[in-house]
């Protein structure tokens, strides 16, 4: 699913106008009646409910005014506010002179602004997409006033006051929805973690847009559901052996910290390798291989640190950094994985590995190519040196980091942002607040390496699936154990389910 600009989707608007031969008016009555259906599939409104429609200048109010009229069709009695302005776009007057005169119409100011009791519906039309600075005078008035009650608000197309795909100071006007309803696809402003309060539950309300334009737009942003990943996992060949899907080898664990070593184990063969190899300190040998039968147990010399990095001949992917520790010996590995794995063996660093490449920031040239680093924002922050100005700052610094190092990387959060070496960004759809839990990112990892050792997948394919099926698998976990109770072996005993899911 792309993620167009403002820019761009005022574009396809025309194109659609033209492609499909129907008026601007048409499209808005279409974006309108698509609101309505919502409102009243969604939030069974009583006829007696109390129903606001704040309606802006542009387009955006003209939605609001479109629907007001609907929902008076279909038995309710909205009351429609209208802000001020010099200047209106035609088809909000147009849908102005629709307006049943039976629908009370009055006019925001500043001593005029509406009563709202805990459980009216605010209907938030005064802005959109064609917002293009912060709100100040009355409109941010009213969106402080708006904010203050305990009426349930539902936004269309944006919440009024937030930008849809740009950084604003802090301390902007914007209004805090319960819902947002955008046409057709979703906004970059959704996945912003800061802007959370802003858009509440946001849904993508399909309005017949044209698709060969959203074809042939190109974009740098992309939003990923299932529906993206189709195909992309394929089948087993009937005649498939262990080779095909790949010898993995696994280095993790230290002295205390060998779960993160048994969970990425676990998920590395839940995620379908044909063959681990884990290497861990020698105090995890009788662990590894009680924990993890499957696996083959590769013991350091070391008693309690990985201090020696093995032949890599049989390996087709390695993936280092669960549970690892910081010690000298292992910063080595790391030295020798970089210089021995050459181009053709897929590398997966994660965690510790990460915080060894920031404290030896000359390894970072050395990153094989299509290299997949799997860090949390602060092991990003440590690896760019630079914290984030705001939330858009970390996404250029990703894409910026991605280039220089030609690299794959995927930035755990909500809504988890995958960067990659030529550019374009895909923003995960998956996976809960439950995932926020010990361990989660070591199975991250080993699902990772299983697909990035899986010899018929591209490394951003490979990437793309371990993400959302990692994310996928905490959503079916949750299903069972609520949020809280989700832990990172819970996720393991999901991958399977999440992965069956995705195969074409
Ligand atoms: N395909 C779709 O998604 C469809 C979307 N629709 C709706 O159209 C709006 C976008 O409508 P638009 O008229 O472009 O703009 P807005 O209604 O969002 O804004 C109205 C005007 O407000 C002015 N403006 C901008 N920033 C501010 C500000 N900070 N303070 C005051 N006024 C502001 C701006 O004019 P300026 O000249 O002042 O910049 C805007 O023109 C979209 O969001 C959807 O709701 C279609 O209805 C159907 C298809
Ligand atoms: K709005």
């Amino acid at each position: 699913m792309k993620l167009l600009t403002a820019a761009q989707t005022r574009a396809l608007d025309q194109a659609t106008v033209e492609a499909q031969g129907i008026t601007s008016l048409e499209l808005m009555e279409r974006a309108a009646t698509a609101c309505t259906l919502w409102l009243l599939d969604e939030l069974q409104l009583a006829f007696s409910t109390e129903i606001h429609v704040l309606c802006g200048p542009g387009n955006n109010g003209g939605d609001g005014l479109a629907v007001a009229r609907q929902l008076h069709t279909a038995g309710y009695a909205p009351q429609v506010w209208l802000l001020p302005a010099d200047k209106h776009s035609a088809d909000f007057l147009l849908n102005r002179q629709q307006l049943p005169q039976a629908i009370r119409c009055q006019e925001l100011s500043a001593r005029r602004l509406p009563m709202l009791p805990a459980g009216a519906l605010v209907l938030d039309a005064l802005f959109g997409t064609g917002l293009t600075r912060p709100l100040e005078g009355l409109p941010a008035t009213i969106v402080k006033h708006l904010n203050q009650t305990e009426a349930t608000v539902v936004a269309v197309d944006m919440p009024s006051g937030l930008l849809a795909d740009s950084p604003q100071p802090a301390g902007s006007a914007i209004v805090r929805a319960h819902h947002t309803l955008s046409f057709e696809l979703p906004k970059l402003a959704f996945l912003m973690p800061r802007n959370a309060d802003f858009v509440g539950e946001w849904t993508v309300l399909p309005i017949g847009l044209d698709q060969s334009f959203i074809h042939n737009t190109d974009v740098d942003n992309y939003f990923v559901d299932a529906a993206s990943l189709a195909g992309r996992l394929p089948r087993r060949a009937r005649f498939s052996h262990k080779g095909t899907f790949g010898h993995a080898l696994l280095l993790a664990g230290s002295y205390g910290k060998l779960g993160a070593a048994v969970l990425a184990a676990r998920a590395c063969l839940r995620g379908g390798v044909g063959l681990l190899t884990v290497r861990t300190p020698a105090v995890g040998y009788t662990v590894l291989q009680m924990s993890v039968p499957e696996a083959m147990a590769l013991p350091d010399p070391s008693h309690d640190f990985v201090t020696e990095l093995p032949e890599l001949q049989p390996y087709a992917a390695v993936a280092m950094g669960p549970g690892l520790g910081q010690e000298v010996s292992s910063a080595e590995v790391l030295r020798q994985l970089l210089r021995q794995a050459g181009s053709r063996r897929a590398l997966v660093l994660d965690a510790d590995a990460l915080n060894l490449l920031s404290t030896h920031r000359e390894l970072l040239g050395k990153l094989p190519p299509d290299t997949v680093l799997t860090p949390h924002l602060k092991e990003f922050e440590r690896l760019t040196g630079e914290p984030a100005r705001d939330d858009y700052h970390r996404l250029e610094q990703l894409r910026a980091f991605c280039r220089e190092h030609r690299c794959y990387c995927v930035l755990k959060g909500a809504y988890t942002a995958l960067g990659t070496p030529h550019g374009p960004m895909y923003f995960n759809s998956t996976g809960n607040p439950g995932m926020s839990t010990g361990g989660s990112g070591d199975v991250l990892t080993g699902l990772l390496l299983a697909l990035r050792a899986d010899q018929r997948l591209s490394p951003l394919d490979a990437a793309l699936l371990a993400v959302y099926a990692h994310g996928r698998a905490g959503d079916l976990a949750a299903a069972e154990t609520g949020e809280a109770g989700l832990i990172a072996g819970d996720l393991v005993q999901f991958i399977g389910p999440a992965l069956r899911e995705l195969e074409g």
